[in-house]
């Protein structure tokens, strides 16, 4: 049984109109050309489109100054994030911190699991196939961030923070306007509010969930980093395949560990595809007969890879941090033993009224925690005393409490930041959770980049140390591999079942970037979406935005060019959201503008094209924004919008078959109509998306390094928006961006 926990308590909705009687939407007569490099040319009766690989690049950003890693960023923001509370100095120049470094400081943080001694050797599999493939050694790109949800609030916004947090509520770390990832350094994410007054600012980091304490997914400025030092050096490796599908994956202990003390294990090229399930079936291995009914009742026979791969280590009760593809069913890869942990319980256990909590997943969105937890529901049908409980911000905690204390609880299901306010301020919970026999991260490395860390830390202070800890993820950069001990044991299984020598990303998910100025971009985009639904029946189109205020104006601006349009972001209430996530789910023929809220985890079946549009805050965002779609071997497309300025992105996904698209052309009709609809958009939305950008890029290491270049840009983006003059923004908003004093800029 399942409590979804969201209510309709939420403040006012005020969407975004859609649909508004203007802006009739007259085809034809559009020419736009696109050319996939050649790989496809579309023409389409009175349209063609023309695709071809441009060479242009025009990097301003692609000088010398290098790339930092988001932590140098962060350093930068210093002034403006505080990152006190972490106790994390990112003030660092030079930006990008050697690992040692890093571990350094991730040792710091280990002392929630000090009784086990140093780093002991991670154990790498291959899931698919038996092959065992290390990481691929990204180097430090910057982790990828998150946001955090607070929708609660109905503050001022400047610019989507997703990952703000709430402190000032429990009176502490109130002066805290950090973004919560400290380290990251793309996001400016001031906090969620003020110290003092209540107003929250948001100073336009990618996401924008704020709600009371937990984050969601979010942006950050892509860490290069990495790439760059993702020499390519193409470590082979000796990975033993399994002997039998099923039978345990061989591990290399001790292998190829490098010098920081983390497992580096290289792998054999392997070919092998991206097929989604495997051939062995779930009937095959050891799961209880009332799970296995479950299972079968929920429409699954054979397993993905990942459940082939990491059911039975997790069986055998080890920790496993594991690496799969985007849509691959890494849920029920961790939701399956969890079960079978619950249901061996002790009948006393498991079924007295109010049991100790046996599991706690965490995710770091809502969305994505609701999707966790009714999965879960699903799994359970046979098992009707086993209870799974859901607590999320944006929802009654009152009312989650009397769940949990009404209704069996066996597994919880969470976000951290509502997870740790039930720790604090809910009687019994602390103890309840000492029962806790399994601990699951999902969309690890968010969960453990900074913006989540402490939060976890802290969660994982009040649970037993005695117990077995699963990180999945469909991004581990090599960071997380490093500081993954704060959750797990010193000696984990690593399975990763994206295979060496193949992309993270599907290979039937078609990859292309368009590089165009600001002020065309609006028309690019409409074009790029009436050509999708006119070739696409079921069209269901993601367009990701990079704050919450600008997914606003987005979504806005395509309703009154009569889009079949909704819009999800964090300052909805969540009663909107979980509305509006359920609409998309079960539609065709949608578009939904969404922020960083839905980036990771969603799974909205059938999604036909994914478009980002500006540049995400790093690779991970941009491979699992890219993985709404695609997904269950399923096809999909994928368009990455970005200005000339920011191309500079492309190099940390360069290993990605992702190819670039000439600049469509622009025919006057359109250009007409979408010069009508954004006329037709409140001045207010185009003030707060302003306002929104600059914080974004502002906290954007490349691009917000100059701050007159920055405003520059920003002004390029007001005119975009039909404004003939930049908005003028809060002097207290420009003093915390650090933007005061600044050319061009202009003040209230
Ligand atoms: N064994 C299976 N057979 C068929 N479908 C499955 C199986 N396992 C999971 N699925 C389905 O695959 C879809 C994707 O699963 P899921 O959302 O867990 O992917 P994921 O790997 O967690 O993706 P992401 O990285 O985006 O979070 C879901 O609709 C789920 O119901």
């Amino acid at each position: 049984m399942v409590s979804s926990g969201i209510d309709d308590d939420d403040e006012d909705e005020d969407e975004v109109g859609f649909a508004s009687p203007r802006g009739r939407r007259e085809r034809g007569g559009r020419s736009s050309e696109f050319s996939h490099r050649g790989r496809r040319g579309n023409d389409r009766g009175g349209r063609s489109s023309e695709f071809s690989h441009g060479g242009r690049r025009g990097n301003d950003f692609d000088d010398d100054a290098g790339f930092r890693s988001p932590r140098g960023q962060r350093g930068r923001g210093g002034r403006l994030a505080n990152a006190p509370r972490r106790g994390y100095d990112f003030d660092n120049e030079s930006g990008f911190r050697s690992p040692k470094e890093q571990r350094g400081r991730g040792r710091g943080y280990s002392d929630l699991d000090d009784d086990e001694g140093g780093f002991g050797s991670l154990r790498v599999r291959q899931g698919r196939g038996g092959r065992m493939s290390g990481m691929s050694r990204r180097g430090g790109r910057g982790s990828d961030l998150d946001d955090s949800e607070d929708d609660e609030n109905d503050s001022m916004e400047f610019g989507a923070s997703s990952r703000r947090h709430d402190r000032g509520r429990r009176g502490k770390d109130v002066e805290s306007f950090g973004s919560r990832r400290g380290g990251r350094g793309d996001s400016a994410d001031f906090g969620d509010r003020w110290p003092k007054g209540g107003k929250m600012f948001d100073f336009g980091s990618s996401e924008d969930d704020g709600e009371l304490e937990e984050v969601d997914e979010d942006d950050g400025p892509s860490g290069f980093e990495d790439d760059l030092s993702d020499n390519g050096s193409g470590e082979k490796d000796l990975v033993k395949s399994p002997a039998k599908t099923f039978a345990p994956f061989e591990s290399i202990k001790g292998e190829s560990v490098d010098q920081e003390g983390v497992g580096v294990v290289r792998t054999k090229e392997s070919g092998g595809g991206d097929s989604y399930l495997s051939q062995t079936r779930f009937d095959e291995c050891s799961l209880s007969p009332l799970t296995l009914k479950g299972v079968k009742a929920a429409g699954y026979e054979r397993m993905t890879a990942v459940q082939e791969a990491t059911l039975p280590i997790i069986l055998q009760g080890k920790d496993v941090l594991a690496k799969a593809k985007t849509g691959t069913g890494k849920t029920v890869a961790f939701l399956l033993p969890a079960i079978e942990v619950v249901s061996k319980l002790s009948p006393i256990d498991r079924d007295q009224k109010r049991p100790p909590i046996s599991v706690v997943v965490v995710c770091p969105t809502r969305e994505l925690a609701d999707q966790a937890a009714a999965e879960a529901n699903k799994l359970l049908k046979f098992h009707p005393s086993i209870g799974v409980q859901l607590v999320i911000g944006g929802t009654r905690m009152a009312l989650e409490q009397k769940r949990m204390h009404t209704n069996p609880c066996q597994i919880l299901v969470a976000t951290p930041g509502r997870l740790k306010d039930h720790m604090e301020n809910t009687p019994g919970f602390a103890t309840r959770l000492t029962g806790v026999k399994v601990l699951i991260l999902d969309e690890a490395d968010r969960l453990l980049d900074m913006g989540f860390r402490t939060d976890i830390e802290r969660i994982v202070a009040a649970l037993p140390k005695q117990r077995q800890t699963l990180l999945f993820s469909a991004t581990v950069p090599d960071e997380v591999r490093q500081v993954c001990h704060i959750a797990m044991k010193r000696d984990i299984e690593f399975v990763n079942t994206v295979q060496e020598g193949s992309e993270e990303t599907h290979s039937q998910v078609k990859q292309t970037h368009i590089v165009s100025p600001l002020d065309k971009q609006f028309s690019i985009l409409y074009g790029l979406l009436t050509d999708h639904i006119s070739e696409n029946v079921d069209y269901k189109v993601i367009v990701f935005c990079t704050t919450a205020k600008v997914t606003g104006l987005v979504a806005e601006l395509l309703s009154e060019l009569k889009l079949n349009v909704r819009e999800i972001h964090s300052r909805k209430p969540q009663s909107y959201r979980t509305r509006i996530a359920k609409e998309f789910k079960e539609s065709k023929g949608l578009i939904l503008v969404s922020s960083d809220v839905s980036a990771r985890g969603v799974d909205y079946p059938n999604v036909t094209l994914v478009v980002q549009m500006g540049v995400p805050t790093d690779r991970e965002q941009y491979i699992h924004r890219l993985g709404r779609t695609g997904r269950r071997g399923n096809e999909g497309s994928g368009i990455l919008l970005l200005a000339p300025w920011e191309e500079y992105f492309l190099r940390s996904i360069k290993d990605l078959p992702i190819t670039e698209a000439t600049l469509p052309l622009i025919d006057l009709d359109t250009k007409r109509k979408v010069e009508k609809a954004l006329a037709h958009v409140e001045v207010k939305d185009k003030e707060l998306a302003y306002q929104a950008w600059l914080g974004y890029y502002n906290s954007n290491k490349y691009i917000g390094r100059d701050k007159y270049q920055l405003v520059s840009l920003a002004n390029e983006f007001s005119r975009s928006l039909g404004l003939n003059n930049p908005p003028a923004v809060p002097k207290l908003v420009l003093r915390k961006m650090g933007l005061n004093n600044i050319p061009g800029l202009r003040s209230k």
